[in-house]
């Protein structure tokens, strides 16, 4: 569905995509994951078709992105970073109104419009205008937008950055059904969770560049160890712990707040801390993140 050779987007001296190479399949779910700056959106937006690749071949459903943009914008749906409703209008003519841009029939539209609105269990709201809806609302409300010309591929960029915990789930949900619809979604995130939720493959960028590539499985199996344990002590600087916990588990990482140890078993590697005589205070074990897959590979942690 997508296929980018050596993708290059440069702004002035400054190089924002560094050749990066990625094969994204029918039907899967593929996440751009890495921290603010990394080069996502810039990567999004090259996919979108609305900024010109600056070096590097660039191809979308068998067009070429830089002579076919247009014909691959009618057939993409784009859920942009920043929610770009149109407030004075209503939920249902917010996508109605979107739809002239794709020439559907006013009748036809409306009809999908309603759909739609179902599928993101907006319909009750379809008369209502978009100013009051929550945060939560609106994203799904612009997710709709997006299907409104039975896109192949659907866009994400960081759907549920500024969402609570509740409405990111419901979001997650929506996007899930989309994808056993056969929808290709194409998604940049910073939350390592999302991407372990939503994302059949992914790609991890820093500074531009893909530094791993794989399934979050398979990602977390090469970079990390099947538990985590983490401990804290107060608020003592932990420097002078890390060389006390050495040798327990396969590896050690000290962060500013708490130290990670790779282990196969967190609850053996626990009892070792202990053991040592140490009296840390907060101790736990949890299952290996592409967080830690982050943390390996680039030295430092996904969201500061
Ligand atoms: N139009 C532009 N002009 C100059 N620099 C830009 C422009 N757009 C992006 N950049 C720079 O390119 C780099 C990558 O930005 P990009 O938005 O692609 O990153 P990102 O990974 O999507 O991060 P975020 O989650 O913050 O959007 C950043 O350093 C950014 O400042």
């Amino acid at each position: 569905m997508i296929a980018a050779t050596a993708l290059v987007k440069q702004f002035g001296d400054f190089t924002a995509v560094d050749g990066i190479d990625v094969r994204v399949r029918a039907g899967e779910a593929f996440g751009f994951l890495g921290p603010n700056g990394a080069g996502k959106s810039s990567t999004m937006r090259m996919i979108g078709c609305v900024s010109r690749p600056t070096g590097g071949a660039l191809r979308i459903l068998g067009l070429d992105a830089a002579k076919d943009g247009a014909a691959i914008r009618a057939r993409l749906g784009v859920c942009p970073q920043q929610d770009s409703l149109d407030l004075e209008l209503t939920v249902l003519e917010n996508l109605t109104v979107y739809a002239r841009y794709f020439n559907i029939p006013r009748k036809v539209a409306r009809a999908r419009a309603m759909e739609l609105l179902d599928f993101v269990q907006l319909a009750d709201r379809a008369g209502d205008k978009v100013e009051p809806l929550s945060g939560g609302m609106k994203r799904r409300l612009t997710i709709a937008r997006a299907l409104v010309n039975e896109p192949e591929i659907v866009l994400l960029d960081e759907p549920t950055t500024g969402l609570d915990p509740q409405a990111r789930h419901l979001v997650w949900e929506r996007l899930f059904r989309l994808k056993q619809r056969g929808v290709t979604l194409v998604l940049t995130t910073h939350y390592m969770d999302e991407a372990e939720q939503l994302c059949d493959r992914l790609v991890v960028m820093d500074a531009g560049r893909i530094v791993a590539e794989g399934s979050p499985r398979e990602l977390i199996d090469r970079h990390s160890t099947r538990e985590v344990l983490e401990v804290r002590f107060g608020n003592d600087p932990l420097d002078g712990f890390a060389d006390k916990l050495d040798g327990i588990g396969e590896r050690v990482e000290v962060l500013p707040d708490r130290i990670l140890v790779y282990t196969g078993d967190g609850d053996a590697a626990a009892a070792q801390v202990h053991g040592r005589g140490l009296t840390p205070s907060s101790v736990l074990v949890r299952r290996g993140s592409l967080e830690d897959v982050f943390l390996q590979l680039t030295g430092r942690t996904l969201v500061d």
